[in-house]
């Protein structure tokens, strides 16, 4: 199985990992906080560390139900414990009575004065209802303590981070109501080719759906972006320049895809060194070789950035994820997470691709116990059918032959890599 088109070894092509460092150090964040409740802030970004309230657990608990005693009282008792109190969860702090234990449940506050909880499932209880415990208990045994997991006024969560259910939890778990986020961030989306038509419309010879514009609106709003959907443009410079000029205005980001390559139906280069600048174009990367950085205005840090995504689909979701995501995390505030790799062994055999890192939709095989990585499907640029079905990548040096059974760098999440 192969790309169908011929390694084309283009001089003074960037390295993808440069090329993704670059994208780090170019993303400004942008100026502008928000106050939102709770509830409405899943996957927003953390404008000020959240600090706790609150000692958490908030009073010494029970992790069990069972029963609450003082070990001492328990080892001079040989026929039992009288249950002397029962305390349910919410009831308050309350002091265990001399010589007795009390009745207690998972998460009720642990009597003053009790020094362990034993699971009922330990526990018999004879004829008079007195309670007997088999074997050791230790200090402290099944008692959550009092601020164990963080105390009032630490950090909990850093600026920068995104909100996700277990955050939301941690702080509505704090009584926390509203936050402070980043605002979203505004990206204008601009898809070129003559040749698009939108899903729904009817299919003419040489029509091609538009199926990146649908992608990248998901991907974008996947991270809290808002879009401005100002595509598909003609491929005529005139008709670029006036949308870019547009966008230019009223976003924090510019996302291109198409008529980035060489072509003289690709404009995207020529436009933007007319309206702004280029900061580096070309990536050692298999699919994605066209994708640039540029700016629209005076220089990139300000003017409106603007990123060129290959047109073919899947070359505009490998840009996507590996260059453009980093930066519009940068550009949100967040800190981008370091791209994962490990060693994975390949199912398969595959002629090297010359002058580009590749990097090939695979699904991880685990029947024998071990992952082999498999090629989920035709590795053509234009073919979307095994990107939809990939578990991951595995990232193939250039000019390296992949062997079966060897091991290559493996990177796991082709959609929603974060
Ligand atoms: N002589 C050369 N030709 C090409 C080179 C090269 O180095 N020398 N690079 C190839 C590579 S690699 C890629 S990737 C493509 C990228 O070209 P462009 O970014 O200029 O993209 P287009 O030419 O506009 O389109 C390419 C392909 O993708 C389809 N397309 C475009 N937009 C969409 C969309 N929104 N949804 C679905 N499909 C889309 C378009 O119809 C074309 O088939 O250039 C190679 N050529
Ligand atoms: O092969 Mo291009 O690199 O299709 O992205």
């Amino acid at each position: 199985m192969n790309c169908g088109c011929a390694d084309v070894v283009t001089p003074g092509l960037l390295d993808l990992f440069e090329a993704r460092a670059r994208m780090t150090q170019a993303a400004r964040p942008i100026a502008g906080l928000e106050c939102v409740a709770l509830e409405a802030a899943a996957g927003r970004v953390l404008a000020a560390p959240a600090r706790s309230t609150l000692d958490m657990p908030g009073v010494d608990n029970s992790a069990m139900d069972g029963y609450a005693l003082r070990r001492d009282e328990l080892a001079g008792a040989p026929s039992g414990l009288p249950v002397r109190l029962r305390v349910p969860a919410g009831a308050g702090v309350t002091r265990l009575p001399e010589g007795g234990c009390a009745r207690i449940f998972t998460g009720a506050p642990v009597p003053l004065g009790a020094d362990a909880v034993v699971p009922q499932e330990k526990v018999s209880l004879d004829a008079a209802g007195r309670v007997h415990v088999a074997g050791e208990l230790a200090a402290g045994a099944n008692i959550r303590r009092r601020g164990e997991e963080s105390r009032a006024g630490e950090v909990l969560l850093a600026a920068g981070g995104r909100l996700d259910a277990a955050s939301i939890a941690l702080l509505a778990g704090q009584g926390i109501a509203s936050v402070t986020v980043q605002r979203r961030l505004q990206v204008a989306l601009v898809t070129t080719g003559d040749e698009l038509i939108a899903p729904g419309q009817a299919w003419r010879p040489g029509a091609v759906y538009d199926s990146s514009g649908p992608m990248l609106r998901t991907l974008l709003a996947g991270q809290g972006c808002e879009v401005l959907d100002l595509g598909p443009v003609l491929d005529t410079p005139e008709a670029l320049a006036t949308v870019l000029a547009e966008a230019r205005d009223h976003a924090d980001l510019v996302l291109c895809t198409g008529g980035v390559s060489v072509g003289e139906e690709d404009h995207v280069r020529s436009v933007l060194e007319r309206l702004g600048g280029i900061a580096f174009h070309g990536v050692a990367m298999k699919p994605g070789k066209p994708f640039a950085l540029g700016w629209l205005g005076a220089s990139l840090e300000a003017g409106t950035p603007l990123i060129g995504l290959p047109g073919n689909p899947v070359a505009s979701l490998v840009g996507w994820q590996l260059l453009a995501l980093p930066f519009v995390q940068g550009r949100q505030g967040r800190v981008p997470a370091p791209l994962q790799r490990f060693p994975v062994a390949a199912g398969f055999s595959r002629r090297a691709s010359h002058g580009r890192r590749e990097l090939l939709r695979v699904v991880l095989d685990w029947r024998a116990g071990t992952p082999v990585a498999r090629l989920a499907g035709g590795q053509g640029s234009h073919m979307l059918g095994a990107a939809s079905q990939a578990h991951g990548y595995l990232i193939i040096d250039a000019d390296t032959p992949v062997e079966e059974g060897h091991a290559y760098g493996y990177c796991p999440g082709t959609q929603f890599l974060d």
